[in-house]
């Protein structure tokens, strides 16, 4: 069985060509744009176009949207050219499969039980990953709350990410309690809303890689790839 070498990373509401630039160096693996209306980090399809030319080659642009209408969705489709779509609100499967890209659907922890978060995932079957953040269904996120790490859900096959509140100081601890495919964060690596610093990117990066060799993401570990990623 082929073993997870390593989690990657998403740096969530991007606002600024330099941070796109700064956390490409830093090696992550993907990009968000927020589209989502209620935002604070919520950008025009001009603003999204920019960064998305300023994103260099193998990094994932990651469009991230709130119950936004089917005719923004695609506007930013064929405008920014996301790589992934990435739906926070209650789009059911049926509207996150009609644009013909990959996605992955946030589940909102607080304040759902095993049961329903698991009726989520099994309705999304043809999601690419999920995004378990911490606020409860139909709230924001990037609110930079965490949720109880002990509440992941084992799911054997699809790529979750974990989400909300992590940082420098926990991202770490994180990683090695829960085994994630991925980690995604905006708050915890911002100064101010949309605004990354490049000091606390640095350090997040570092933890990632610090928690990936310490827990050993090795070929004995016991996280695999999730048959979803073969
Ligand atoms: O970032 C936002 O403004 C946002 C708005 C609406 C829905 C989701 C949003 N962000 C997502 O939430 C996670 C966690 O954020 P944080 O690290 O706790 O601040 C973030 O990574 C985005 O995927």
């Amino acid at each position: 069985m082929i073993a997870q070498r390593r989690t990657r990373v998403k740096f969530c509401g991007m606002t600024r060509a330099d941070d796109i630039r700064e956390a490409a160096l830093l090696g992550v693996d993907a990009v968000g744009l927020v589209f989502a209306e209620r935002s604070r980090r919520r950008l025009t399809i001009e603003q999204a176009a920019a960064l998305r030319d300023a994103t260099p080659p193998l990094v994932d642009v990651v469009a991230l949207f709130m119950d936004n209408s089917a005719e923004q969705v695609r506007e930013v489709i064929a405008r920014v050219r996301p790589s992934l779509l990435q739906f926070h609100g209650s789009e059911p499967p049926a509207f996150c499969e009609q644009f013909g890209l990959p996605y992955l659907k946030a589940v909102g922890m607080g304040g759902q039980g095993v049961a329903e978060v698991a009726a989520v995932i099994e309705a999304h079957r043809h999601a690419a990953g999920f995004l378990l953040d911490s606020h409860a269904p139909g709230a924001a996120g990037g609110t930079g709350e965490r949720f109880d790490w002990a509440d992941v859900p084992i799911i054997e096959g699809r790529p979750l990410l974990l989400a909300g509140g992590l940082a420098p100081d926990n991202v770490a601890t994180a990683i090695r309690m829960t085994h994630v495919w991925g980690v995604d964060v905006s708050s915890g690596i911002e100064s101010a809303p949309g605004q990354k610093d490049a000091g606390l990117m640095l350090r997040f990066i570092e933890a990632v890689l610090a928690a990936d060799a310490d827990q050993g993401r090795r070929p004995d570990d016991s996280a695999t790839v999730p048959d979803r990623v073969r």
